[in-house]
């Protein structure tokens, strides 16, 4: 097994009540980079590993989007399609492992700052329309009734 890769052993319920053991391959970021043709095309999507090489030529968004995020992290762009629960479900069949936890970038983080950045842009914008609405008032102070 090369270095980049790692199994790790993990309890869970089968949902009967019954303990089953499930494992978890772990990739780090550079094996998965490595995985970008069409001859065979992983990426990842919130921390998770999927290998879409079958999926290619199904994918109703077309296999060019997949191109372009073969290797890479796809979460920003496969959120952004807005893409339904049933395609959600979809990616169950090409989950092959989790992301290395060293090489997880923060999620939750970049969200923190989305918001932040947010709440800054409001203020700005609403600092605009303030002269604006002050011209409009001469406008029509000034004309005769
Ligand atoms: C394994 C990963 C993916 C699966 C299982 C998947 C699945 C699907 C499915 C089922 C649809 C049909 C519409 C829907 O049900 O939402 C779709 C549409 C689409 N997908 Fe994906 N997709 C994946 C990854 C991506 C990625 C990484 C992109 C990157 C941009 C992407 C871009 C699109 C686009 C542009 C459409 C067309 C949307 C439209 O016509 O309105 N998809 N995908």
């Amino acid at each position: 097994m090369s270095g980049s890769m790692a199994t790790a052993e993990a309890s869970g319920s089968d949902g009967k009540g019954q303990e089953v053991e499930t494992s978890v391959t772990y990739y780090r970021l550079e094996e998965v980079a490595k995985r970008n043709s069409l001859k065979e095309l992983w990426l990842v999507i919130h921390g998770r590993v999927y290998d879409v090489t079958r999926f290619l030529n199904e994918h109703p968004g077309g296999e060019e989007v997949l191109l372009e995020q073969a290797g890479v992290d796809a979460s920003e762009s496969f959120e952004d399609v807005g893409h339904s629960s049933d395609a959600r479900e979809m990616l169950k069949q090409y989950y092959i492992g989790d992301i290395h936890p060293s090489d997880l970038k923060p999620e939750n983080g970049s969200k923190l700052l989305v918001i932040l950045d947010f709440t800054h842009h409001r203020r700005c914008s609403l600092r605009f329309p303030v002269p604006l609405l002050h011209i409009g008032k001469q406008i029509l102070l000034r004309r005769p009734c």
